[in-house]
Order: structure tokens, then C-alpha cells, then sequence
């Protein structure tokens, strides 16, 4: 193991104001969470770095402790500038040996990219992702600026610790820099470039949230699962299914409201992220949850999904009775599903069958339903 000490910064202490977002852009929702999120799991879990430091805005504790938790966190300044430098001196009692600063702004970040950076400090005292301009160049008036050796500048940026605070203490108050590499470069070091990447494109502007949704997506692999239950029908309980409380002289017996349809759908989606099963997650042994209401089992399932960037593209569920009739109550359902999973009714299908009269389904002793979920979610 290295006893070289690695730390990221998260500047994050913007206002978004070009984003046009309600909140401060980074703590705004992106591919199924705040978008600061993104960019603090891939730093955390990268075996290189050993902590993460965010800075935020004065005022935002409250959206921080809600997008991460209780995380190290301190307070930065007007300009991005001087929250780095808040970054920064906030670290230099203990200084670490290197250390990363990144942009909420740029969501998607691979090890890959973090990779590059710490291969390239290993020689250098410094190094920046960054992508060649491909587009023709032109000033307002469309006069050419020649493009070759030209790069888009990307976070993170890494530095050894030293040299980037030292940087920054001493850049003259009045002097114009819009990134750390270029303090660095100017108290005369040299910083390298590593090979960029398209998913860290900085979110700045409305359209950026859904180009970055896109390219999020495109990087989304399908997975399948199902899901199956059973619960006993019983005389003196009421009949909740799909969501839905049925007329039905009959009702489903369970620890909950044993809403047996929605319980297939709940496994099939843990099953998509190889998360246990209801059970696990809801044991029946636990009294808070004697006659819980499954929406809400439904809905633990997708957030552990969302939470690891997943869209929930389809459910398929079949429901296994003699009666009551599924037919009258199928609109119903989907629409009722589509609504707890925040999905279009058009997303769930909800099929019926009986089993002709054969077995305890078909004596009309219980209800059994099975259901197929297809999401996206990342490989990584
Ligand atoms: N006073 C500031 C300003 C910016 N940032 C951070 O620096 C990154 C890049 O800045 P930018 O994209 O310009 O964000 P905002 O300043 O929030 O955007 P705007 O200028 O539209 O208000 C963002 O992660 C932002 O939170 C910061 O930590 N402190
Ligand atoms: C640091 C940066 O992301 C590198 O491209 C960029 O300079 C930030 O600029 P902003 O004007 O603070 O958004």
C-alpha cells in the first residue's frame, strides 16, 4: 500500500444561476439523484484517494446533508476561486501529499479519468483532463482562430498539495484565472494534460441537464428479473392488489396488507440490482411493518435502484386467480403502479389468467402473481 495521502475537492458552492435550476444546479436531481452525488461516489470509492472534502455554499448545509449524508464538508467563497482556496486551507493542518479538485459541475466521473491524473502526478506536479477542439473556431466578427493545440479544459485537476496551495495564496487579488492548472502553470510548473473525457462535460446552461441525461443513459445496460408471490385469501380481511383496495368477499392474509401483486413486482425489481428479496429488506418478523401498506415496499425498491442510477423501463405482471376478475380493475392498477414507480401507465402491463379450477389458485384458496421488471442501469 502507497503512504502517498491522495484528497479530493468538491468545489460546490455555486448558485447555478445559468442552469435556471430551482436549486443550486449541483444539488439538483440528475440520472436518479443530486447531481453532486455522481461525482462524490466515484471519488470516494477510488482506492487512490483516501478522503473527500466538499465545499458548499453558506446556507446549504441542509441540501448537502440531504444529497450525501454526513459528510466532511466546509464553507467556500464568492468565486470558485476562493472556494478552492476554502478547500484548500482547510486541509493544509494535515496536509495531504496530492490532492484533486473537481467540479460538482461534471457529474460523470470515471476511475478511468481519476486513473490517468494519478498515473500522471506520479512524474508531474501537476495534470488536467482535457479534449481537443473539434469544432472550427471563429471570433464574433467569424474571423478564424486557428484550433490546433487547442483543449477543453476539464476537472478533475490534479496537483501535489504544496504547490497548488502555494499557487493559490500568492495569485494577485485583480489577476483573471478561471482554473487551478493555470495558477499552478504560471508560478512556473509544469502541468500535463491527460486524455478527457465527453461525460465530464461541464453542466452549465437548461440544455445541458437533458444532454447529460442522455449521455448517461447511452451508457446504461438492459437487466431482467422476476419476481413471485403468493398469499392466502381469507374471510374478514380486505382485498388489497395492484395497489388497489378490490371489492371481494374475500381479502389476502399476510404480515402486511399481503397486496400479493405488488409484492411480485417489489422482488422483481431487487432481483434487477441483485438485491436480496421483500423478505430481507421487510422481514416478517419485524412488527413495524403488521399491516404496512406495500406501496411503500414498492417504492424502497426503485429508490435502491435510482440510488445506483437505474430507469425502470417496464414491469410485466401477471396476477393468478379464479376471482376476483382482473379485467374491470386493470386500468386501475397500471395507472396506480405507473404512479408509485413515477412512470407512464403505458410502462406496466398488468395481465390476468386462472388456472381451470386446478390447484389452491383455482379452489379460490389464494392469489399468486408473478412479475418481469427491465431497467437500465450502469455496469460500473
Ligand atoms: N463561488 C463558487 C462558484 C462556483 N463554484 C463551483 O465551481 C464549479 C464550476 O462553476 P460553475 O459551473 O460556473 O457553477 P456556478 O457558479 O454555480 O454557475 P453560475 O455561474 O451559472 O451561477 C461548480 O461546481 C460550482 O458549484 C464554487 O464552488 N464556488
Ligand atoms: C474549472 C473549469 O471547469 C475548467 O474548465 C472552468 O474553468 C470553470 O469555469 P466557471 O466559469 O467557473 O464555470
Amino acid at each position: 500500500m502507497s503512504s502517498t495521502r491522495t484528497v479530493a475537492i468538491i468545489v460546490a458552492a455555486g448558485q447555478g444561476l445559468r442552469s435556471g435550476s430551482a436549486l443550486p444546479k449541483q444539488f439538483a436531481a440528475l440520472a436518479g439523484k443530486p447531481m453532486l452525488a455522481h461525482s462524490h461516489a466515484a471519488l470516494a470509492a477510488h482506492p487512490d484517494i483516501d478522503s473527500v472534502l466538499v465545499v458548499i455554499g453558506a446556507g446549504q448545509e441542509t441540501m448537502l446533508a440531504e444529497a450525501l449524508g454526513d459528510v466532511p464538508f466546509v464553507i467556500g467563497g464568492a468565486t470558485r476561486r476562493e472556494s478552492v482556496l476554502s478547500g484548500l486551507e482547510a486541509l493544509a493542518a494535515d496536509a495531504p501529499d496530492r490532492v484533486l479538485i473537481h467540479d460538482a459541475a461534471r457529474p460523470f466521473l470515471s476511475a478511468t479519468v481519476i486513473d490517468r491524473l494519478i498515473a500522471a502526478l506520479d512524474a508531474e506536479l501537476g495534470a488536467f483532463p482535457a479534449l481537443p477542439v473539434a469544432d472550427t473556431l471563429v471570433r464574433d466578427d467569424g474571423t478564424p482562430v486557428p484550433r490546433d493545440g487547442l483543449h477543453r479544459v476539464q476537472t478533475p485537476q490534479a496537483f501535489r498539495f504544496a504547490e497548488v496551495l502555494a499557487a493559490h495564496r500568492t495569485w494577485p487579488e485583480d489577476a483573471e484565472a478561471t482554473d487551478d492548472a493555470q495558477m499552478v502553470a504560471r508560478s512556473g510548473h509544469t502541468v500535463s494534460i491527460v486524455q478527457g473525457d465527453p461525460m465530464l462535460e461541464k453542466i452549465t446552461h437548461p440544455a445541458d441537464f437533458s444532454a447529460a441525461e442522455a449521455r448517461h443513459a447511452a451508457t446504461l445496460r438492459v437487466r431482467t428479473a422476476s419476481g413471485y408471490d403468493v398469499h392466502r385469501l381469507v374471510e374478514g380481511e380486505e382485498l388489497w392488489l395492484g395497489g388497489l383496495l378490490i371489492p371481494h368477499d374475500k381479502g389476502l392474509s399476510g404480515h402486511s396488507d399481503a397486496d400479493v401483486a405488488l409484492h411480485a413486482i417489489t422482488d422483481a425489481l431487487l432481483g434487477t440490482i441483485a438485491d436480496g428479496d421483500i423478505g430481507m429488506h421487510f422481514p416478517p418478523s419485524d412488527p413495524q411493518w403488521r399491516g404496512a401498506n406495500s406501496a411503500q415496499f414498492l417504492q424502497h425498491a426503485a429508490s435502491l435502484i435510482a440510488a445506483q442510477g437505474g430507469i425502470i423501463d417496464f414491469i410485466d405482471l401477471t396476477i393468478i386467480c379464479e376471482a376476483p376478475k382482473i379485467g374491470p380493475h386493470r386500468a386501475g392498477m397500471r395507472a396506480r403502479i405507473a404512479e408509485l414507480l413515477r412512470l407512464e401507465p403505458g410502462q406496466i402491463s398488468v395481465k390476468a389468467t386462472t388456472t381451470e379450477r386446478l390447484g389452491f389458485t383455482g379452489r379460490g384458496e389464494g392469489i399468486a402473481a408473478q412479475a418481469i421488471a427491465t431497467i437500465r442501469i450502469g455496469t460500473q
